[in-house]
């Protein structure tokens, strides 16, 4: 049997016992639970949310989460302290290499790195985006963040995420999304030395798979392709750390026994993963670059209709088929602010600079969009059907400016000259000749 096994759906009423008959009948908090567990629930929106957005889980455990010590605070490492070090929002386009691999032993939360944020964690609105790099699995400490629900990208090596509510092995080319508060930890898919990917902290309504309008009742991504883990438990005692990240800051507490110790669970409210090859692609048939709204696999709201706060859109393989067509994404500029990565290949926009790992910023109203040479090319190419195979870059858009972060504005592996992808765009204009 594998070590993997999922319940297929999107915020489905799960349920799910690793010992069989864990699960109380019939009720929540019985007098005693079965096997001597505790129930405990486990809230991601308030109990008087709609019933459509109510996210909760009853987890049957061994000890209740409340059987651990006092906090204390920890050092940071390179995780921003949101706000404080924020600087102001600057409108200059911005890109970076990849984030370089660990020459020390670093595991998931040593080598997370803020590059961005917007909004405010303690008011829960916006996000940040981090990159993560890691040679060394987290073995005897585990981390829940209360500041956000986190969405996982990896762009390279395999992750084992073992959380509160069951094992999830994730890849590149898959995402995850684990909720605010769910305990876990992270370590090596076997065969992976070293992995590196983007994580998208969401701080307010978690993410929802988006309406489809006039598309109908099927396509982008579909929700029987969303799988969430069955029960695992280990009953270890020892000692181990509990790492929180609270109001931008980093705490730790002490724990006797491993946090992994649910038994059995029921709800909606569970972590997930999703494989983006599964992603429906819809685009146009006949003429011109559709929006890349057509691209988003999941949304977090604001409470602005149609304002989101982040969508988490893709650039999937797909064919370009476009008649008497610039094919590429057009010149352009936005009220939302878009944080770009490229998880392989090349992205359609950008011939060269923007590499598997690396990372772009356009902030509100910034203009961007092909570089000369994508534009010279794109112009003048014999439009047959094209397979654009070799690509998956993603976005994370959002309604709130993002603000670099000073480690990200100073770092060695940012593209200074990034704006002179755009100085080779001449006049072409001709008031003669249409
Ligand atoms: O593909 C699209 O339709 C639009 C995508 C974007 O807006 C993303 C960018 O603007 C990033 C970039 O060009 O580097
Ligand atoms: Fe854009």
């Amino acid at each position: 049997m594998s070590d993997f096994e999922y319940q297929s759906g999107f915020r489905n009423q799960f349920a799910t016992e690793a010992l069989p008959g864990a699960l109380p009948e019939g009720q929540n908090a019985p007098q005693r639970c079965p096997f001597g567990l505790y129930a405990e629930q486990f809230s991601g929106s308030a109990f008087t949310a709609p019933r459509s957005h109510n996210l909760r889980s009853w987890l049957y455990r061994i000890r209740p989460s409340a059987a651990q010590s006092a906090y204390r605070p920890l050092e940071v490492g390179q995780l921003s302290t949101a706000p404080e070090s924020e600087v102001a929002a600057d409108p200059n386009q911005m890109r970076w290499d990849p984030l370089p691999m660990p020459q020390a032993a670093t595991n998931f939360i040593d080598g997370l790195f803020t590059m961005a944020t917007n909004g405010d964690a303690g008011t829960q609105i916006g996000c940040g985006i981090h990159l993560y790099t890691l040679n060394a699995d987290m073995t005897g400490s585990f981390f829940y963040d209360a500041d956000g629900e986190l969405l996982v990208v990896p762009q390279l090596g395999t992750l084992v995420l073992r959380t509160e509510q069951g094992l999830l092995k994730v890849a590149p080319g898959e995402v995850a999304v684990l909720p605010r508060g769910l305990k876990f930890q992270v370590r090596r898919a076997a065969g992976t030395d070293a992995a590196r990917g983007y994580v998208c902290e969401n701080y307010a309504s978690p993410f929802e798979l988006p309406g489809l309008g006039p598309i109908g009742a099927n396509g982008l991504a579909n929700p029987r392709d969303f799988l969430t883990p069955t029960a695992y438990y280990e009953d270890t005692q020892g000692e181990f750390e509990l790492i929180a990240k609270f109001g931008g800051k980093l705490w730790a507490a002490e724990l006797d026994h491993s946090p992994l110790d649910v038994v059995a669970w029921h709800g909606n409210y569970a972590p997930y993963k999703y494989d983006l090859a599964r992603f429906n692609t819809i685009n146009t048939v006949s003429f011109d670059h559709p929006d890349p709204s057509i691209f988003t696999v999941l949304t977090s709201p604001s409470d602005t209709a149609g304002m989101a706060n982040i969508d988490f859109v893709i650039f999937p393989p797909r064919w370009m088929v476009a008649e008497h067509t610039f094919r590429p994404p057009y010149f352009h500029r936005n009220i939302m602010s878009e944080y770009m990565g490229l998880i392989h290949g090349t992205y359609d926009a950008k011939a060269e600079g923007f590499v598997p790992g690396g990372s772009s910023l356009h902030n509100c109203m910034s203009p961007h969009g092909p570089d000369a040479n994508t534009f010279d090319k794109a112009s003048s190419e014999e439009l047959v059907p094209q397979y654009q195979g070799n690509t998956l870059a993603f976005m994370f858009e959002s309604r709130y400016v993002f603000n670099p972060t000073p480690s990200a504005l100073s770092a060695g592996f940012r593209q200074r000259d990034y704006v002179d992808v755009w100085h080779g765009l001449h006049s072409h204009f001709k008031p003669d000749a249409r």
